[in-house]
C-alpha cells in the first residue's frame, strides 16, 4: 500500500471486546468513504504494542487516531501522550459503572496533553468517527462535500418524520 492510499484514521480499542461499541466509528466512516484501520492496543496488557503504535502513527500517514477503552481507559491518554495528532476518545460502558469510569478516565486529561473525549458507547464511537472525517475535511473538498450531503440526509430524514 501506497502512503497516499494508507489509511487515514486508526481506531484503536483496549480489548476485542470493545469491537461491538467501536465498530460504529467504523461504520461511520465507510459511509463517509473515509479509509480506516482497527487494532487491539492495549496500555495495560499490551504496553510495548501502544508504545510502538503511538510513536509511529503519524510516520505511517495516520491523521487521526480514535481510541476505544473501558474500566480504568488509561488507553486514550497514553496514546496522546506519544503522538502530536489529535486523538479522540470514546468511553466505552463498563458493565460495572456503566461507563462513568471510562469517561472520567479519559476526559479529565492534565493540561498540555489533550484528549478530544465523546459521549459513553455506541453514540461517542460514532460521533468519533463523523468527528475524525470533519477534521480530515478540513483539508479535503470532496470530502467536506459528502460530509455536507450526509447532514443534509440526516436533516431530510429527521423532517419525513411525523412531528
Ligand atoms: N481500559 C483498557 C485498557 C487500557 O486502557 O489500556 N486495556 C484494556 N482495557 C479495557 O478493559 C475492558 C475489559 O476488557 P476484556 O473484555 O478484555 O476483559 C475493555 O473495555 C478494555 O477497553
Amino acid at each position: 500500500m501506497t502512503r497516499s492510499d494508507a489509511p487515514k484514521v486508526a481506531i484503536v480499542m483496549g480489548s476485542q471486546s470493545d469491537w461491538a461499541t467501536m465498530k460504529c466509528a467504523a461504520e461511520a466512516l465507510d459511509k463517509l468513504g473515509v479509509a480506516h484501520e482497527a487494532r487491539i492496543v492495549s496500555a495495560h496488557r499490551t504496553p510495548q504494542r501502544l508504545v510502538d503504535f503511538a510513536q509511529g502513527a503519524a510516520d505511517a500517514g495516520f491523521k487521526v487516531i480514535i481510541a476505544g477503552a473501558g474500566g480504568a481507559a488509561h488507553l486514550p491518554g497514553m496514546v496522546a501522550s506519544m503522538t502530536h495528532l489529535p486523538v479522540l476518545g470514546v468511553p466505552v460502558q463498563s458493565k460495572a459503572l456503566s461507563g462513568q469510569d471510562s469517561l472520567l478516565s479519559i476526559v479529565q486529561m492534565p493540561a498540555g496533553i489533550p484528549v478530544g473525549t465523546l459521549a459513553i458507547g455506541e453514540p461517542g464511537a460514532t460521533n468519533a468517527g463523523l468527528l475524525a472525517a470533519a477534521i480530515l475535511a478540513t483539508t479535503d473538498p470532496a470530502l467536506a462535500e459528502r460530509l455536507k450531503a450526509f447532514r443534509a440526509a440526516q436533516t431530510d430524514s429527521v423532517a419525513e418524520r411525523p412531528q
